[in-house]
């Protein structure tokens, strides 16, 4: 697997002030990768640092390159980064507002960026907008309204549409369901998880949500204290942390590590015997639900002929 984003020896200060010292952090073609750790141990200043979005008088440091696009981003000009930013990296953020021109209609914003990044001509570009919005399972008429006459959770799912409208080879996710209602969380995560998949795109995805990036991703870095202490597959991470500072998360989180239960993720109620034997989870985690909704896992041999698509791989320890 080639990687798609290289970040090496990533610093960020503001003066005299280090807020992020050394990060190095590869994600793959196609490759999900969570970002945990507590508020403020600097997740979101990684972020920015990628998207080049850093507040004015923070600085960054080290090196971010992108697979495909020949030059450094870290102190690239604004020229520049505008341009890899919405075509090559794409992000969706908590507040969806933040993201949306609350003057324009939805399918003029869905248009414009195809548009501004040319990467549909204007013939296919209006056709191209109701077919994200499709994908992201709101209406027709979704097209013609304004961002205040849609619900939170449809205004995320338009955000998202516009960061997949064009291809993007990774996306980045911070905090994207935290300000959802519960209900609407786990389609949200669905629609990010198909979305990356459908387009074989990257994904980082950033939350203090340790049961999130268990159903969402393949692999996780710890952040404490501006640095990354700990990384490795979900599966090994989660079941047997090395850094005491990831076994504070895990004993503080909702991720019950005894009988290895995800608990928070809607829906996910295992129905009694029908998890496949050598799953971690051990349970109905919304993944398997997301993924395999046409044929459910839990139909059949528990042990046999079970496909299970768990980005965290089933193999117990
Ligand atoms: N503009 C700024 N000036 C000074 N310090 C800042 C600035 N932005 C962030 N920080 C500090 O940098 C540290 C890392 O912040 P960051 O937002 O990356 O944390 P985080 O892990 O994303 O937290 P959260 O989960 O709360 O979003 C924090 O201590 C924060 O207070």
């Amino acid at each position: 697997m080639s990687d798609v984003l290289t970040v090496r020896g990533l610093s960020v200060k503001v003066r005299d002030t280090t807020l992020v010292s050394d990060v190095d952090l590869t994600v793959g073609a196609g490759e999900r990768v969570g970002l945990i750790g507590e508020s403020g141990s600097g997740k979101s200043l990684t972020a920015l640092s990628v998207l080049g979005l850093l507040p004015e008088d923070v600085y960054a440091g080290g090196s971010v390159r992108l697979d495909g696009v020949d030059h450094e981003l870290i102190g690239a000009d604004e020229r520049r980064m505008s341009q890899v930013r919405g075509r090559d990296i794409a992000m969706v953020f908590q507040e969806p507002m933040t993201a949306l021109n609350p003057t324009m209609r939805i399918g003029d914003q869905l248009t414009e960026a195809m548009l501004i990044h040319k990467t549909k001509p204007k013939s296919a570009a209006r056709a191209a907008a109701a077919e994200l919005l499709e994908r992201v399972q709101l209406p027709a008429d979704a097209l013609r309204a304004y961002p205040h006459q849609l619900s939170g959770g449809q205004r995320q799912r338009v955000v998202l549409a516009l960061a997949l409208a064009n291809d993007p080879s990774l996306l980045i996710c911070d905090e994207p369901t935290t300000a959802l209602d519960v209900t609407v969380q786990a389609l949200v995560l669905d629609l990010i998880v198909r979305g990356v998949m459908d387009r074989s795109s990257a994904l980082l995805f950033i939350t203090h949500d340790l049961a999130v990036v268990a159903t969402v991703c393949e692999r996780v870095l710890v952040m404490y204290g501006g640095r990354v202490v700990e990384s490795g597959p979900v599966a090994d991470v989660f079941t047997r942390p090395r850094h005491r500072y990831t076994e504070g998360l895990l004993a503080a989180s909702d991720l019950d590590t005894t009988t290895r239960r995800l608990t928070t993720i809607p829906g996910n109620v295992p129905p009694a015997g029908k998890f496949p034997s050598g799953c971690v989870f051990r349970t109905r985690c919304a993944y398997a639900t997301a993924l395999c909704e046409e044929s459910p896992p839990w139909s059949g041999d528990e042990a046999e002929g079970f496909a299970c698509h768990h980005p965290a791989g089933v193999t117990d320890a």
